[in-house]
Parts: structure tokens; C-alpha cells; sequence
């Protein structure tokens, strides 16, 4: 079984992916930690959109959808909330449908080759992420990709240091694992940039904290606060959006 990591979503565009490996989508700051937290509160569906464009028709298609998301950091005009995990925190969800668009990490989702399992990796959710992986990959006989979605098309620090903790717990997992580069690159910017590390150096984290989101970084750092791993279950034909659920057992076929 194959262990490997994308920095950036743009690296599965240059290699041979199959629909039949297990992709971890990183976005610490803040889709991916943010989505977590949305199902912690009971969202019953999030529907991750590509564009500003395409999540107001979602919303608009169905009365009671919650529109959420950001460009630029900013909640977009006509949108309920943005990508603040925190402000999610204090919500309850319980049977949401929320709509969710953001620049970097729900664009990740759809770079992943469609039809494969995606599910959603953060530091918040780590151990779990990794250990559902494992079983998923373990029961279907496939591969583990890690993609990071990075910033603009830019490596993100954070990301990476989070797939590399991911990929230490993988391997703490299971001895049946075999290594790419891409894997002692990872765990060697995990080591050097824990989430101590990142707070202070992660561009992504300082832009957080001018904007005085301070309060997000808590969440987005901390690390195994839950088990809860968000899935794709498949794409809504109507909008082309693709609908997260959790648990993984919610996953029929996609
Ligand atoms: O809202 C976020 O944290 C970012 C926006 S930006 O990169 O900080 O402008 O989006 P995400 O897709 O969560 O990285």
C-alpha cells in the first residue's frame, strides 16, 4: 500500500491518479478545520462549491440551505456566514444543509479524480483522519493520497505540516506502508513546524491574526480535538456541487 503526498492540487494534474486510492484533503487555515467543526454540530450535509457563483445558486435552489464561505478571508455580500471555524463552534447545526465555498480548500476537493473517496484532514481531526483512512484503504486495497490544498497555487506551510503529522500517524498505524519522498519532506516540516511553530511563522496564521481571527488558530492548531472525518458521498447533479457527510458510513458509492 502506497503513502504519498500533493503539496498542491495542481501536482495531480502531472501524474497518473487512480479514482480507487483514499485522498486526505488538508486545509488547516480553514475549510477543511472548518467543515470538521460544522458536522461536530450536526450538519446533516455541507456542499463544498468551486465558485461564489455556484454556491448563491445552491443556496437559492433550496430554501433553508445556511450559504457560507469567503473570498479573500471577507464573508462574500448575500452569504449568512463565512469560514470561521469558531464562529461555528458556538452554532448548532443540528440537520443543517450548509453550502460552503472558499479560495482554496473546497476547490481541493474537486481536484481529487472524481468518483474517488475524499475525505476531509486536519489537525483537529488527525488521528481519526488517518485511522479512517487506513481502514478504507486497508478494505479496499488501495492507496493513501495526502493533498494539501496550499494558498493560490502556493505551497502553505501549514498544510504540509499537517500532512506530515497525518503520515506519522499513518505509519504509527501500520507497518505496510510504502514511502514516497514526499513523506520525509512532510514529517520533517511537521518536526521543525509543530502547531506551536506555525502559529508564529505560517503566513496563513499571521494574516489570520492581523485580520484578528485569533480565536480561529485555536481551532485550527489544536490537534485530535475530534473524531469526526467528513466524506464525499457523491455530487448534487442539479448544482455539480459535491456533498460531504458524516460518518464514513454514509459512503455508499460514489
Ligand atoms: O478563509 C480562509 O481561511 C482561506 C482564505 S485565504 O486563503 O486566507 O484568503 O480560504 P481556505 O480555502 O480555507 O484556505
Amino acid at each position: 500500500m502506497q503513502l504519498r503526498i500533493y503539496f498542491n492540487p495542481a501536482e495531480l494534474n502531472f501524474v497518473e491518479t487512480s479514482a480507487e486510492d483514499i485522498y486526505i484533503v488538508i486545509d488547516v487555515m480553514r475549510a477543511t478545520t472548518t467543515m470538521t467543526i460544522m458536522f461536530e454540530q450536526g450538519a446533516r450535509h455541507v456542499l463544498a462549491a468551486q465558485s461564489l457563483e455556484q454556491a448563491l445558486e445552491a443556496g437559492q435552489r433550496v430554501p433553508g440551505r445556511i450559504l457560507c464561505g469567503e473570498y479573500h478571508t471577507k464573508t462574500p455580500a448575500g452569504f449568512d456566514f463565512g469560514n470561521s471555524p469558531a464562529e461555528f463552534a458556538r452554532m448548532d447545526l443540528t440537520d443543517q444543509e450548509l453550502v460552503l465555498t472558499t479560495s482554496n480548500g473546497t476547490r481541493a476537493l474537486f481536484a481529487c479524480p472524481e468518483k474517488s473517496i475524499r475525505l476531509v484532514g486536519c489537525f483537529y481531526n488527525g488521528t481519526a483522519a488517518a485511522s479512517t483512512a487506513l481502514a478504507l484503504a486497508q478494505e479496499k486495497r488501495s492507496n493513501i493520497a495526502i493533498v494539501c490544498a496550499a494558498e493560490y497555487g502556493y505551497f502553505a506551510l501549514e498544510d504540509a505540516a499537517c500532512a506530515g503529522y497525518l503520515a506519522k500517524e499513518l505509519l504509527s498505524l501500520s507497518s505496510d506502508l510504502t514511502i514516497h519522498d514526499s513523506i520525509h519532506s512532510a514529517m520533517t516540516i511537521y518536526e521543525n513546524y509543530p502547531p506551536a511553530a506555525l502559529l508564529e511563522k505560517a503566513q496563513s496564521s499571521l494574516d489570520l491574526l492581523a485580520l484578528g481571527q485569533q480565536k480561529d488558530l485555536e481551532y485550527c492548531l489544536s490537534k485530535n480535538n475530534s473524531t469526526c472525518v467528513p466524506v464525499v458521498t457523491g455530487i448534487e447533479a442539479e448544482t455539480g456541487l459535491l456533498r460531504l457527510a458524516y460518518p464514513v458510513s454514509e459512503l455508499v458509492s460514489i
